[in-house]
């Protein structure tokens, strides 16, 4: 599918260039534009291969929101013209969807991409969808709470919301920096390839998955996850069943975006390497597999031809909003919601959220 993608923030920059450049690498050409919008200057300017928009000049003068996701929506309003006709000439009438990329625990990405949500579902008939990044189980209680309030809106105004947890990948022992470049990379090469798979290219046989199976398995909103799994291909297509069979099954039990994430409204199931190499025996019988295992009775499947050694699953999910993972999250979001409300022992600290308060 020919995707338009516009990253709001440090995270939502970051991942979007790390797609545009996979994308890239890949020779895959689904990803059209790239644009990364944020409030801090330094952010925008450590990215190479996306275009750039610094928007709340005004307001901020360039140093980000820090973590006011409030403010991050008040300046995306005020800015939003110029937001809109910076991404008017990159969406051709050929682009099947838009995603606009965020962390939802900051300021700038939290507040500012669900108006942007909101703002660009009104000027375009595509599909405009969320790509957003749960802040991991370790970070702080304003980023919980940010999280919480932007997930929320989020949902709401987004024809689905994509959701990343930054705790899915993340390794014992390394540092933050190395964490999200391990998760980054992870992000682009799932989403990366469904924005592939979505182009209709031909597959083996009849199967081929086109921008429509993914438009429809997203279709009925709330909350999705994608799963992706790989393993070395036999030579022969009979000898790969049972590969194609563990590979969806890694995909769906230990490579999801979303840990738990195992019911679902719809599911779409794609298996990706070299066609010769692809039994469709195997495609059928895992796309029957995640039929019962999720519960669905919509789960599609298909085949992307791909050059390569290795044969992988692809799982996107629909709908799963109803997961444990999501609602531990909501329960977390909530009691740090609660202690950002309460007064400060420190007079000083109280002194400075209520100087902020009044400020906004
Ligand atoms: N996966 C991933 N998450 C990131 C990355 N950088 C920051 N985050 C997460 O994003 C959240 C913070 O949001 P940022 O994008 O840094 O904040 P912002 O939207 O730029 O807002 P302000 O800095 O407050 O103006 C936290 O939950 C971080 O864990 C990254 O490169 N990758």
């Amino acid at each position: 599918m020919k995707v338009a993608l516009i990253g709001v923030g440090q995270a939502g920059g970051k991942v979007t260039e790390r797609l545009v450049r996979f994308d890239a690498d890949m020779e895959f050409d689904a990803i059209q534009g790239g644009l990364v919008v944020n409030s801090a200057k330094a952010d925008l300017q450590s990215l190479e291969f996306v275009d750039t928009q610094l928007i709340g000049a005004d307001r901020v003068n360039g140093h980000g929101v820090g973590g006011d996701n409030e403010l991050g929506a008040e300046i995306m309003q005020s800015d939003i013209d110029q937001v809109i006709g910076g991404i008017d000439g990159r969406i051709t009438s050929s682009a099947d969807a838009i995603f606009v990329v965020a962390g939802l625990g900051g300021g700038t990405g939290s507040g500012g991409a669900p108006v942007l949500v909101n703002n660009l579902q009104r000027v375009y008939d595509i599909p405009v969808y969320a790509l957003g990044i749960l802040p991991g189980r370790n970070e702080g209680s304003l980023y919980q709470a940010n999280a919480g309030r932007s997930l929320k809106t989020i949902i709401r105004e987004a024809d689905s919301t994509l959701l990343i947890d930054n705790d899915a990948w993340h390794e014992q022992g390394e540092s933050v920096e190395g964490a999200f470049e391990t998760i980054n990379e992870n992000i682009a090469q799932r989403v990366g390839l469904l924005f592939a798979s979505g182009e209709g290219m031909d597959g083996v046989g009849e199967s081929v998955v086109d921008s429509s199976e993914v438009i429809n398995t997203l279709r009925g909103g709330g909350v999705a996850a994608l799963g992706y799994a790989s393993e070395l291909a036999a030579e022969e297509s009979g000898e790969n069943i049972r590969t194609v069979m563990n590979v969806s099954r890694q995909s769906l039990l230990t490579g999801t975006s979303l840990p738990d994430a195992t019911t679902a409204d719809a599911a779409l199931l794609v298996i990706a390497g070299d066609p010769d190499v692809i039994p469709r025996k195997g495609v059928e019988k895992s796309r029957r597999w995640l039929e019962d295992e999720t519960g669905s009775m919509q789960v599609r499947g298909g085949d992307f031809p791909l050059q390569s050694d290795r044969v992988a699953a692809l799982v996107l999910l629909g709908g799963v909003e109803r997961s444990d993972r999501i609602d531990q999250f909501m329960e977390r979001a909530r009691e740090a919601q609660k202690q950002e409300d309460e007064p400060r022992e420190d007079p000083a600290e109280q002194f400075a959220d209520d100087r902020l308060e009044n400020l906004f």
